[in-house]
């Protein structure tokens, strides 16, 4: 995302003076004559001049060896960007963006999206897609094709209840996952991997209605080599994305050769469980045992019309793999929070133990009765936001933003992150207790809503968020029922990354005892 092909970027520089111009004139003319005397012009947005806004060589000047920043600490770039120029920046990521950390912009970015919001998607899965003939996902469409695809899944996934009616099968994920931090000692990059298993195997309760057996002693091999090729799929995009292959967009290089052969078998595996449960949907179908409303989320794609094998496949595996990364990424960083404040643990442990013993499983009435548990986490997101960037759009239309006029067709990036640090009190503190209403009925911090949007916002936001929630809940409640969370001292400095999401540069320590 944050690398766009390059000879794109080329030719919307190319395209976007232009049409800068023309529309500039239409917007102006929208605006109040005191408005239109205040705004300034795109090319007055400050930021590294010269060399460093020319295409290519502008965005590899950004990072080592000619800066101390890499793209993995593009966090620490953007913040040193913002010291240096002020809340609205102009430089090259790639193709040339804005960048804004006031949240009053973000605010502007979403109320002017439109209806088909624009993010453009990764080029070496377009690169994948256009070689092979596959339609592409939802991350990779745009406009209407994008709506097409996302109505009927928003319409499913958005529901309050739509994670509800897999929670029984993911608190069975979940005791298995605690099983094994509970009896086995293991390494930092063990208990990473495990992590992983559980995300991948709870999202395939719901991408193909089946456990893949991943939590067990010895995994079947087919189960095996689906979670070892995802890993392999998420690598090379991870790859791509950070400019560290390029070449894929052009031929076949070894990145996009491994993507290739790995995704061509996932996709096989996916397609071969999906028609087997389509097998099961039409004996439902016919025995009338299935309903509109039905809540199984594959049935109930199954069931449109107008969604072949394949839509429905490409839905399920974007799905898979929106969902397996990122979660599984911050499960360990939740964790970590709570390991690192113990008085915050325990308080949190006694609300749990409080709601629902140390043996039952996590029902929706539980969860409803947690504040603390959901502070815990949305206090979490502020601290470690789990992305270096909220999210970016290309607007249909002109906005002003910082007092600029920005140009419809230009990236525009909302470093949220930044903001989570300039608009708290005390912000490096891990304070759950800021998002629970005091007795007077205000929220003891009452930061602008616009802030701590780990999932994003408005109609392309994450379609996945019920399930990494209740994913992120159950793993939190599920473990600190029956054990207690600390980080092991020769680990961890609290350096985190973005890969693209949150990590710790190195596996975090974390040691799981049990509570009495
Ligand atoms: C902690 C976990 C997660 C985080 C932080 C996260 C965050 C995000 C963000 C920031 C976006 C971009 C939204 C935008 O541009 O407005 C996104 C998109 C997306 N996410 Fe997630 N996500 C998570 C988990 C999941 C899960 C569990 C799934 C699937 C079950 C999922 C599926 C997707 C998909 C398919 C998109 C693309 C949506 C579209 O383009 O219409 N994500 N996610």
């Amino acid at each position: 995302m944050i690398r766009l092909n390059l000879v794109v970027q080329i030719c919307l520089d190319r395209l976007v003076t232009p049409v800068w111009t023309v529309r500039a004139l239409s917007t102006m003319s929208r605006m109040s004559s005191t408005e239109q005397h205040e705004v300034k012009p795109f090319e007055s947005i400050p930021g590294p001049g010269g060399l460093y806004q020319w295409p290519l060589i502008g965005s590899l000047l950004n990072y080592k060896p000619f800066t101390r920043f890499t793209p993995e600490t593009l966090h620490n770039f953007l913040n040193h960007m913002h010291d240096k120029y002020g809340p609205v920046v102009k430089l090259r990521l790639g193709s040339q963006v804005v960048v804004v950390c006031d949240p009053k912009d973000f605010e502007t970015v979403y109320r002017n999206e439109g209806l088909y919001p624009k993010r453009t998607g990764f080029d070496l899965i377009a690169a994948y897609n256009k070689r092979n003939n596959v339609e592409p996902g939802l991350s990779q469409l745009q406009g209407e094709g994008w709506h097409a695809l996302r109505s009927p899944i928003n319409k499913r996934l958005m529901k309050v209840d739509s994670a509800a009616h897999y929670l029984q099968q993911h608190n069975q994920v979940a005791d298995d996952l605690v099983k094994i931090l509970a009896t086995q000692n293991l390494s930092p990059e063990e208990v990473q991997k495990l992590f992983f298993r559980f995300s991948a195997e709870s999202l395939a309760v719901v991408v193909f209605n089946k456990r893949l057996g991943l939590l067990e002693e010895n995994p079947d091999k087919e189960a095996l080599e689906f979670l070892n090729l995802s890993e392999t799929v998420m690598n090379m995009i991870q790859k791509a994305l950070f400019g560290k292959s390029i070449a894929h967009r052009w031929f076949r290089n070894s990145t996009y050769l491994k993507y290739e052969a790995a995704q061509n078998v996932v996709r096989r595996i996916a397609i071969s469980r999906i028609t087997q449960e389509k097998v099961k949907f039409e004996q439902m179908k016919t025995s009338g045992q299935f309903k509109e409303d039905h809540s199984n989320l594959l049935f109930s794609l199954l069931s449109e019309t107008n969604l072949t094998i394949e839509n429905v496949s490409n839905v399920m595996i974007s799905l898979y793999f929106g969902g397996t990364e990122s979660t599984s990424k911050y499960i360990p960083v939740f964790l970590y929070n709570l390991a690192k404040n113990p008085d915050k643990q325990n308080i949190l442990r006694k609300e749990i133990l409080n709601c629902m013993g140390q043996d039952d499983p996590l029902t929706t009435k539980a969860l409803s009765q947690m504040p603390y548990l959901k502070a815990a986490l949305k206090e979490s997101f502020r601290l470690s936001f789990p992305s270096a960037v909220t999210s970016f759009r290309i607007l249909p239309v002109d906005v002003v933003l910082g007092g600029y006029h920005v140009p419809a067709g230009v990236s525009i990036f909302m470093f949220g992150l930044r903001a989570t640090r300039t608009h708290f009190e005390n912000p490096d503190q891990y304070l759950p207790e800021r998002w629970l209403r005091s007795e007077d009925k205000t929220l003891r911090d009452p930061a602008h809503s616009m802030i701590v949007l780990p999932f994003s916002y408005g109609p392309r936001n994450c379609i996945g968020q019920r399930f990494a929630m209740q994913l992120l809940y159950l793993a939190a409640v599920k473990i600190l029922q029956r054990l207690d969370v600390r980080i092991h001292q020769d680990s961890v400095n609290g350096s985190f990354i973005y890969k693209p999401f949150i990590q710790a540069r190195s596996p975090i320590g974390l040691k799981f005892t049990g509570v009495r």
